[in-house]
């Protein structure tokens, strides 16, 4: 099976670079193996390993300071990697809230902030009773890789707040985002230029618009910015549309560029296109629901979902829509009546498509045997251990990794910030103008053919004239964020070509980011 995969790699036109040894440092060697493994520690390992492959890269690119001496790129290049690889600033914060028992309860937040090599800082804030400091820190790597991958210009960043939010009420939950948001501006640690939050697990519109009201109310009662405080917020007070299912969306659009290529398909066995490809997906949450919704209308069937209470399976497919009017109404999918109750492990079960869409860590060496797909899609954060994702390359399944395939998210959420910053909304002063423009330019055709005898009129055909009519904020986004997702895509096919690294998109999409973060750090200098 490799010998195929090389095979492939072989007809490419890039040579190999030289490679030099990058040592993976002591505390994550064991990380390579573990069941386990702490979760910063985990990304930190994914970090280093792709550093192997691009450190070589790195130190030949700053050839073009024809004085330095070989030994000066290398240590340059090692200083660099000194900052990506270490944390700026991880704050915990304890703070009272008064239940509606009329009990004090002491809650615990985080917030990391992991390269400031571009600001603001970004990354969601996620409600959840396992977060810890381990997990934002791991999280705020991820943020960091992400943005580079993607393009977005903003450093990486992640907090938490340790509490099952389905155990409190909404008032409840309304002091405990209130107060840890006071916490976060009280430290300068958040704000709209230098770190801003957006919805992660357990949070969502509701929560983000209480940020934006509690900083407006009172730190940024005289910012004219301060709407960009926070994204994911609600499109009635400053948010964007398609975000909310920008990154379900982006993930489509994500595993689009593989699917239909006829050579990354050919790699792995498979038909392209979406048509009667089976999936399976963990998490009908804002990702996993959303992801449904645009992989069915593509031709694709979800035939099992897995929740935390349960899981359902239907081999003829489960409609994502009627599902979703089902979850909204019941809080669970247990009980759906157009799907079995599924008894056993759901991610085992034989698919195509699976995808992760729910936490960290839940494809490990022990079921990574015995998962049953062909592909991958991480739209959670770091789903799958280190171990787990060697053995999927050993099967040849491709693994679509976290930091482009979810990255529709901070996508969007960065044409929010620009929608805010600039106190404009996409569309608004361009949409007559373009329509006007279109129709002059068809009127000018005409009127010239008819000079040349030629009397024909010239009218625009149905996708232009949905053009014409339809570029709404909507359409903007969807089409910036295909445009995102499909020149990321392009640079990591490139980079796992160029780096001869068969299936392993994961190293070929951290080296894609290592090198855009590098070129930013090295550019500004290094004594910030
Ligand atoms: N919301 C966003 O824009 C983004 C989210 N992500 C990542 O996607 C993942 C999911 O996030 P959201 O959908 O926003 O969260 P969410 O809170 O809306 O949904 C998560 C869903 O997963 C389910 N779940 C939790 N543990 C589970 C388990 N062990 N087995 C099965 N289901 C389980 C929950 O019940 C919930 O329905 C997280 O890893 C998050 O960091 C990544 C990028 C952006
Ligand atoms: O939308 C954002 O700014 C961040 C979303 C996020 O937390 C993530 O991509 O993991």
């Amino acid at each position: 099976m490799f010998r195929k995969i090389f095979k492939h790699v072989k007809k490419l036109p890039f040579s190999t670079p030289k490679r030099y040894v990058h040592e993976i440092p002591e505390h994550v060697k064991d990380v390579e193996t573990a069941g386990n493994p702490p979760f910063s520690a985990m990304v930190q390992y994914y970090l280093h390993r792709a550093l192997q492959v691009a450190e070589g890269d790195l130190i030949e690119s700053l050839k073009r300071h024809p004085r330095w001496s070989e030994e000066k790129r290398k240590k340059r290049v090692k200083d660099v990697i000194k900052m990506m690889t270490s944390i700026a600033n991880i704050i915990e914060i304890n703070f009272p809230i008064l239940r509606n028992s009329g009990e004090y309860e002491l809650i615990t937040g985080y917030r990391a902030h992991h390269c400031l090599h571009k600001l603001p800082l970004k990354g969601g804030i996620r409600f959840a009773s396992d977060v810890d400091r381990d997990e934002v820190q791991g999280l705020a790597y991820l943020m960091t890789l992400k943005c580079a991958c993607v393009n977005v210009p903003f450093g990486g960043s992640k907090g938490g707040v340790r509490i099952d939010p389905k155990k409190y009420s909404s008032k409840e939950l309304q002091s405990i985002t209130r107060r840890y948001t006071i916490e976060l501006l009280k430290r300068n640690i958040i704000g709209p230029g230098i770190d801003v939050p957006a919805p992660d697990m357990g949070t969502s519109q509701r929560e983000m618009a209480w940020i934006a009201d509690e900083y407006m109310k009172t730190f940024g009662y005289k910012d004219i910015n301060s709407m960009a405080i926070v994204t994911g917020k609600p499109v009635f007070q400053g948010g964007i549309r398609g975000r909310i299912e920008a990154t379900g969306h982006g993930l489509f659009k994500c595993l689009e560029q593989f699917v239909e290529s006829k050579e990354w398909m050919d790699l792995i066995g498979l038909k392209t296109g979406f048509a009667d490809k089976n999936v399976i997906v963990q998490g009908f949450g804002n990702v996993g629901q959303h992801a449904c919704t645009y992989i069915v209308p593509a031709g694709a069937k979800i035939i099992g979902i897995k929740e935390i209470d349960g899981s359902i399976f239907n081999k003829d497919g489960i409609d994502p829509f009627d599902l979703q009017d089902y979850y909204t109404h019941k809080k669970t999918i247990v009980g759906y009546p157009k799907a079995e109750a599924f008894q056993g492990e759901l991610l085992e079960e034989p698919c195509d498509i699976l995808l992760p869409c729910a936490k960290e860590k839940v494809i490990t060496a022990e079921n990574a045997c015995t998962i049953q797909t062909k592909i991958i899609g991480e739209g959670a954060n770091g789903p799958t251990t280190p171990a787990a994702d060697k053995i999927l390359q050993e099967r040849n399944i491709l693994v679509i990794p976290d930091i482009v395939c979810n990255a529709g998210g901070v996508a969007v959420s960065y044409f929010e910030y620009l929608k805010n910053i600039n106190h404009v909304s996409f569309g608004k002063l361009t949409k007559h103008r373009d329509k006007e423009v279109i129709t002059h330019i068809l009127k000018s055709i005409q009127d010239s053919l008819k000079g040349a005898n030629i009397d024909v009129e010239i009218n625009p055909h149905d996708d232009l004239n949905y053009i014409m009519e339809c570029s709404t904020e909507a359409d903007i986004v969807a089409s910036g964020l295909s445009l995102v997702m499909e020149s990321a895509c392009r640079g990591i096919k490139e980079t796992a070509n160029r780096f001869a690294l068969c299936n392993d998109l994961r190293t070929a999409a951290y080296v894609w980011a290592i090198q855009k973060i590098f070129l930013s750090f090295e550019g500004q200098g290094l004594s910030l």
